[in-house]
């Protein structure tokens, strides 16, 4: 439990607005997250899920409310910050160096991560680092291209990839933003059975589109539409709820 609020919450978004001009992308957001706990974000589009993420990452603030990571209030703090405290992100683009190897690619995250800055310096098969980025590779079950070119992945296995990236450095948190979006129903399977098997200890967030993955990986889920949520439950709750099934089944389209 954190000495500082007694709440022993991974993250808690208190009464969160988030204002583009006149539009409200985001109405007094109220969410709690334990640590350890798989939650998704469902909604259609438009309902703010990416800004929702701007706002926890410190992509951008929020126009009112407050933001703890781990206790602490972060709501002020710049994007670094909050990755230093162990927050990760990925995003619907792709981010990687495509012109090296999958090994390459994690070891580099992991130098940039535990010593602030990327080095190009050529590693040595014995540095510590090496060893990790190997088990994240594997983590992501890519052991057996773990000395392909990016450039030669599958599309499904560049977005392995950048959850491993994003584990790098020991994160105790991830916020996975549409990571099914254009896989093949195999390479969704491979991504459900990476996702349930992360370390218990790693908590994260994940906005998605397909409902059966969403559905598969979290513990939780809270439904957003129009900047608010709108209900919140467990996976099964939320599957057999008539107005989940009238207003996200029936109205969603694919973003
Ligand atoms: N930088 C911005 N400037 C102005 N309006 C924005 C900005 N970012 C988001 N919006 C608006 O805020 C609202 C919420 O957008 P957001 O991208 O958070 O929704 P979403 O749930 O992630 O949708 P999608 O599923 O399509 O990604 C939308 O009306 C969008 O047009």
């Amino acid at each position: 439990m954190n000495a500082e609020t007694g709440t022993g919450l991974a993250l808690e978004l208190r009464g969160v607005s988030k204002r583009f001009g006149a539009l409200a992308a985001l109405s007094d957001i109220h969410l709690q997250v334990r640590p350890g706990e798989r939650r998704a974000v469902l909604g259609s589009n438009g309902a703010g899920k990416t800004t929702l993420f701007n706002c926890i990452t410190g992509d951008f603030p929020p126009s009112s409310g407050a933001i703890r990571f781990f206790g602490e209030d972060v709501t002020t703090f710049p994007a670094q910050e909050r990755i230093r405290r162990g927050l990760r992100r990925t995003y619907q683009i792709s981010l990687l160096f495509t012109g090296l190897s999958v090994l390459d690619n994690v070891y580099l995250a992991c130098r940039g991560v535990s010593r602030g800055r990327f080095s190009f310096r050529r590693p040595r098969a014995s540095d510590a680092l090496m060893q990790t980025a190997e088990e994240l590779v594997t983590t992501v079950h890519l052991q057996e291209v773990r000395n392909t070119l990016v450039s030669d992945l599958s599309y499904g296995q560049q977005r392995q990839l950048e959850i491993a990236m994003a584990l790098s450095g020991a994160p105790r948190f991830i916020l996975f933003d549409e990571p099914a979006a254009g896989l093949s129903p195999t390479e969704r399977r491979e991504l459900i059975a990476i996702l349930t098997g992360l370390p218990g200890h790693v908590g994260y967030i994940i906005i998605e589109h397909d409902m059966d993955v969403a559905l598969r990986v979290s513990e939780r889920v809270t439904m957003m539409h129009n900047g608010r949520i709108f209900k919140e439950g467990k996976p099964a709750e939320i599957e057999d709820d008539p107005e989940v099934q009238a207003l996200y089944l029936g109205g969603a389209t694919h973003g």
